[in-house]
C-alpha cells in the first residue's frame, strides 16, 4: 500500500524499449552480503566466531569501496571461511528471507520483465541462482562466480577461468554479454560503478537501501534510496505508486529522536530544525514538505499553509494543538494528530510537586540556603491535606489531578465549560467565580482556545481567597500576567506556579523576560510540564504512528480536524477523497464509478461542517480515465489512491 499525490505519474506505460537492467546482488537485491552470512553459518559454535565473521566483513567493505583489490578481497575472505557444501542450502534460505524490501515489493515487475534484467554478480552463483529464480530470473541471467569444493565437500576458493573473479571482472563479463540498447547498472558497490565508468552502462545507480558507500554515492548519476525510487523516475510499473523516500518530513522543536527513527524507517526523507521557526522562517522551509513536526511552539498559521504545497498531516507532538490553524489546515486536506494522552502524567506530578513547594514556601526558602541564610519558621506554611483545590477544565489533565490530589487527602472542586464525569469525591462548581471564592489552591488546565485569553484576569484574581495559590501549566495567554504580577506584589496571592507565557523564547538562547521575575513565593519553570523522558518518548511514538496509519490507510482515528474514521482492513485500491462538505458530492463520485462499470467493495464516509472524507474500496478492474474523473469532481480538495 501506498500513497500517490499525483494518480497519472503513478501507473505509466512501461518506457520503450526497457533498458538492460544489470543489478548487483550483495547488498542490492538481498540486504547482506551473501559470503559474510555463510561466514556467519559456518562459523556457528566456532570460538572465534565473531572475530572471524568480523575480519571477512572488513574484507568485503574494503572490496565493495575500491580500497582493496576484489580479487585480493575475495582470495582473503575464501582462506578465512571454513563453509562446506551442507551450508548453502541454510544460506539460501535465510537469504530468500532478506531480499531488499523494496525489491520484494516490486516483485512482479522482475517477473514481467525477465528478459530485460541481468544479475552480475562477484558473489557465487550458487546462493545467487535459486534466491533470483523466486522472483522470474532465470539462471542464463545470473552472471556469478562458482565455488570450488574439494572431495569432502569443503569450500576450497573460486572458479580463476571465471571472468567475475577478477580484478575489474563485471567490466570483462559486460563485454562478453555484449548487450546491445541501452543499460543501466544498480549496485552499491565500486564495482558496479566501474561498468559504466568503462562506457558499458549510460547510467549508474548507487542503491543506498541497504548500505551507502560515499565513494559510490559521489559517482553515481543517481541514488537510490529504494528500488521504487528507480521505477519511479524510469515511469516503470511499480507497487507503490509513489516511493516513500520522496516524503519529507520536517521536524521542529526536538521531539525525542524517535520520531526521526521511525519516520525514516518507515522510508522517509527526515529534516530536523532545533527549536522553533517564525511564521516567515516556516513559510520558506513548508515547500515540498510532506508531514510537518511541531510541538507548542510554531504557530502553523494560514500564510504558512498558504505556502504549504505538498502537506499531507501536521503531527503536534504535543496535548494542545491551539497553535495550529486547524480549519484552514482542514481546508486544505491536511489532517492533525496530536498526542492527547502521552504527557497527562507528568504535568499532573509537576502540578502536584508545586502544590506542595509552594504551601511550604520553598521558593524563598531554597534560594535563601544557597545563599547561607538559615531561616527555620513554620510562618506561612501548610500543609495540603484538607485544602481546597480548584480545578479549571477537568479534561484529562484535570481529571487525572483530581485523582491524585484527593489521593493526598485534598478536597476537590472543579469547573469546566462542558458536561464532565466526576471522579471520587470532587465537587463540580456552576460558575467559575463559585471555584475561585473557595479555593485554597487554584490550578488551570483549560485548552489554549482564543476565548480563553485572560481567562484569570484582574476580576478573578479579585475574587480568588486571600493568601490563595495560582498555577497555569495550560497556555500563557489564559492569565493576564501583569495582572497576575500586582496580585503576588499586593501580597493578595499566597503563591503562583507558572509554566506558560503569553511570549515564550524560540530557544535556549535566548533570554527569558516577564514581570513575574523575582517575585515572592512564585515558580517558574520553562513550559517543562510535558518535558519527561516518559513523555517525550511515548508522544514520538504516538504520533508518528498515528500519521502513518493514516498515509498507509487512510484510518483518521485521533485526527484533530479530520472527521474520525477508524477503517477495517483495504480490500484491493483504495480511493480517498477529502471534498468541501457540499450537498452531491459523493452522488457524484459514486456516479463516476458506476459510469466506469467499476464494482464498490466498501465505502465509508464522514463529514464535518467543512470537509467530508469519504473512503471507497473498489476491485482491481479500473482505468485511469475513472481516476482522472474523480479527480475533476466539483468540490474535490484532495484525492489519493492507496494500491
Ligand atoms: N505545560 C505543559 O507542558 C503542558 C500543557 N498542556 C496544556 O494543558 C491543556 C489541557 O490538556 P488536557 O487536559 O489534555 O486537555 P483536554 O482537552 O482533555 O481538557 C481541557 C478541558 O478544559 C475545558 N475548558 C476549556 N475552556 C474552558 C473554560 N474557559 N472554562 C472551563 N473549562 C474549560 C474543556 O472543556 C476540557 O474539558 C492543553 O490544551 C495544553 O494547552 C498540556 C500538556 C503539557
Ligand atoms: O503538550 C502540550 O500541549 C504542551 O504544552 C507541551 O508542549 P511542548 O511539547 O513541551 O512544547
Amino acid at each position: 500500500m501506498g500513497f500517490v499525490p499525483d494518480i497519472t505519474a503513478a501507473m505509466p506505460q512501461p518506457t520503450t524499449p526497457l533498458p538492460y537492467l544489470i543489478i548487483d546482488f550483495d547488498s542490492t537485491f538481498t540486504q547482506v552480503e551473501g559470503l559474510d552470512e555463510l561466514a556467519d553459518i559456518a562459523l556457528q559454535g566456532h570460538p572465534d566466531r565473531e572475530k572471524v565473521v568480523g575480519e571477512i566483513r572488513a574484507l568485503t567493505d574494503r572490496g565493495m569501496s575500491g580500497s582493496l583489490s576484489f580479487s585480493e578481497s575475495l582470495q582473503q575472505r575464501l582462506a578465512l571461511l571454513p563453509a562446506r557444501r551442507e551450508h548453502l542450502p541454510v544460506l539460501v534460505e535465510q537469504l530468500k528471507g532478506k531480499v531488499s524490501e523494496s525489491i520484494v515489493r516490486n516483485r512482479s515487475f522482475f517477473e514481467r520483465f525477465p528478459g530485460r534484467v541481468y544479475i552480475v554478480s562477484s558473489g557465487f552463483r550458487e546462493f545467487i541462482e535459486p534466491v533470483v529464480a523466486d522472483f522470474g530470473i532465470q539462471a542464463d541471467h545470473v552472471l556469478a562466480n562458482t565455488f570450488t569444493f574439494d572431495q569432502d565437500g569443503r569450500i576450497t576458493g573460486f572458479d580463476p577461468d571465471n571472468v567475475l573473479s577478477r580484478d575489474g571482472g563485471k567490466i570483462l563479463q559486460l563485454r562478453e554479454l555484449d548487450l546491445s540498447g541501452d543499460v543501466y547498472v544498480l549496485g552499491d558497490g565500486y564495482t558496479d560503478y566501474q561498468i559504466r565508468e568503462a562506457g558499458l552502462a549510460n547510467r549508474f545507480y548507487a542503491f543506498t537501501e541497504n548500505i551507502s558507500r560515499e565513494a559510490v554515492v559521489a559517482r553515481a548519476d543517481e541514488v537510490l534510496p529504494s528500488f521504487d525510487e528507480f521505477l519511479y523516475q524510469n515511469k516503470l510499473p511499480m507497487t507503490l505508486s509513489y516511493p516513500k523516500n520522496r516524503i519529507k518530513v520536517l521536524l521542529l522543536e526536538n521531539p525525542d529522536v524517535r520520531a526521526a527513527e521511525l519516520f525514516r524507517a518507515e522510508g522517509y526523507q527526515v529534516d530536523s530544525v532545533p527549536g522553533g521557526l517564525d511564521e516567515e522562517e516556516l513559510m520558506e522551509r513548508i515547500e515540498g514538505v510532506s508531514i510537518l513536526g511541531i510541538r507548542s511552539k510554531t504557530q502553523v498559521t494560514q500564510r504558512v499553509l498558504d505556502k504549504a504545497n505538498r502537506l499531507i498531516a501536521i503531527g503536534a507532538f504535543c496535548i494542545g494543538t491551539n497553535q495550529i490553524d486547524l480549519t484552514e489546515a482542514m481546508k486544505r486536506g491536511v489532517a492533525v494528530f496530536n498526542a492527547p494522552f502521552s504527557n497527562t502524567r507528568s504535568v499532573v506530578e509537576l502540578a502536584l510537586g508545586e502544590i506542595i513547594m509552594l504551601a511550604r514556601r520553598i521558593p524563598e526558602k531554597s534560594p535563601k540556603m544557597h545563599a547561607g541564610e538559615w531561616d527555620k519558621s513554620a510562618k506561612g506554611s501548610f500543609e495540603i491535606r484538607g485544602k481546597k483545590l480548584g480545578i479549571v477544565g477537568y479534561g484529562n489533565i484535570g481529571s487525572q489531578l483530581s485523582v491524585v490530589a484527593e489521593a493526598v487527602g485534598m478536597q476537590v472542586l472543579y469547573y469546566d465549560v462542558a458536561e464532565k464525569l466526576q471522579l471520587g469525591n470532587a465537587v463540580r462548581c456552576r460558575t467559575l467565580p463559585e471555584l475561585l471564592q473557595q479555593a485554597d489552591i487554584v490550578t488551570l488546565h483549560v485548552d489554549g482556545r482564543k476565548d480563553n485569553t485572560n481567562l484569570i484576569g484582574a476580576a478573578e484574581l479579585a475574587m480568588m481567597k486571600p493568601g490563595a495559590i495560582l498555577l497555569n501549566n495550560a497556555r500563557g495567554h489564559v492569565v493576564d500576567v501583569p495582572a497576575l504580577a500586582a496580585a503576588l506584589r499586593s501580597g493578595h496571592l499566597g503563591g503562583a506556579a507558572v509554566d506558560v507565557f503569553p511570549y515564550e523564547p524560540k530557544t535556549n538562547d535566548e533570554g527569558f523576560e516577564s514581570e513575574l521575575r523575582g517575585l515572592p513565593n512564585v515558580l517558574l519553570t520553562p513550559h517543562i510540564g510535558g518535558s519527561t523522558a516518559e513523555a517525550q518518548r511515548n508522544i514520538a511514538e504516538f504520533v508518528p504512528e498515528r500519521i502513518m496509519q493514516y498515509i498507509n490507510t487512510g484510518n483518521t482515528q485521533q485526527s484533530v480536524n479530520f472527521p474520525n474514521i477508524q477503517l477495517p482492513t483495504q480490500q484491493a485500491h483504495r480511493l480517498i477523497h477529502i471534498h468541501a462538505n457540499v450537498p452531491g458530492v459523493l452522488a457524484r463520485i459514486n456516479n463516476v464509478l458506476a459510469a466506469h462499470h467499476v464494482n464498490i467493495l466498501g465505502q465509508y464516509l464522514k463529514t464535518n461542517e467543512q470537509i467530508g472524507y469519504v473512503i471507497t474500496d473498489i476491485n482491481q478492474e479500473y482505468d485511469q480515465e475513472v481516476i482522472k474523473a474523480l479527480r475533476e469532481v466539483e468540490h474535490t480538495i484532495k484525492f489519493r489512491v492507496l494500491y
